[in-house]
């Protein structure tokens, strides 16, 4: 058991588009719109703290001290939902290495089972981002992050737009070195593991049902 470093996101436009995409009445554009627009708030607070190192430039007028980021995270979507944060976390962070990993969960087990992943061999001393919206029974997440960690990986930042108390005490057991941003903190899962009062299948609300 190890602390989850968590934090709840909960600037009034992150809700704001939170609340648009529970709502069943918003259409699959919509609903991309408001993942991009809450996961620039996500990566600009999970962000806060990563080393900046300093460089000379040349403005028009004189030379000043610039600043970029020491070393840029590996960015890891989780396909498919995740694949919907990618490009908005991409442009934030231009110089990032971006890695894939697709799971579909079992609607029957509710375990993942993976269908891809490409990752660079070794993650020793890279800080990896994992986006994917929903944190539920927590099983694709410690699938995702138990891949980096087989390859080096001791820093991992979730960035998920739900998470579900379930799922935040299946991270805190697994031991995985984490910290979890995340849009709300909801209820609890139903009898098929999907968070309530949640938004229902973010890759289905996304891309269509599969
Ligand atoms: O915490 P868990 O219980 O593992 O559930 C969360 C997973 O479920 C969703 O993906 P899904 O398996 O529906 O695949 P999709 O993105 O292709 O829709 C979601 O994007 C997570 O990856
Ligand atoms: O509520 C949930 C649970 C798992 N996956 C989703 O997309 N939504
Ligand atoms: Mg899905």
């Amino acid at each position: 058991m190890t602390d989850v470093q968590l934090t709840v996101v909960d600037h009034p436009i992150a809700r704001a588009r939170l609340t648009r995409m529970r709502d069943e009445r918003t259409d699959n554009a919509a609903f991309r719109a408001a993942l991009r627009d809450l996961t620039e708030l996500l990566v600009f607070e999970a962000t806060r703290e990563l080393a900046v190192e300093e460089y000379e430039i040349t403005t028009p007028v004189t030379t000043t001290t610039g600043y970029r980021l020491a070393a840029p995270p590996l960015i890891v979507p989780v396909l498919r939902a995740g694949l919907g944060m990618a490009d908005t976390a991409h442009s934030l962070l231009p110089e990032s290495q971006m890695g894939f990993v697709g799971l579909a969960r079992n609607e029957t087990t509710f375990e993942p089972e993976a269908y891809m992943a490409s990752l660079p061999e070794s993650l020793v001393d890279r800080e990896v981002f994992v986006l994917d919206p929903m944190l539920a029974t927590g099983g694709s997440l410690v699938h995702c992050c138990t891949l980096l960690t087989e390859r080096g990986c001791t820093s991992i930042t979730v960035l998920c737009a739900l998470a579900a108390p379930e799922g935040i005490t299946r991270l805190e057991q697994s031991g995985l070195p984490l910290r979890v941003f995340t849009g709300s903190i909801d209820s609890e899962l139903n009898a098929d593991a999907y968070i309530v009062p949640g938004l229902g299948d973010a890759g289905d609300r996304q891309f269509g049902a599969v």
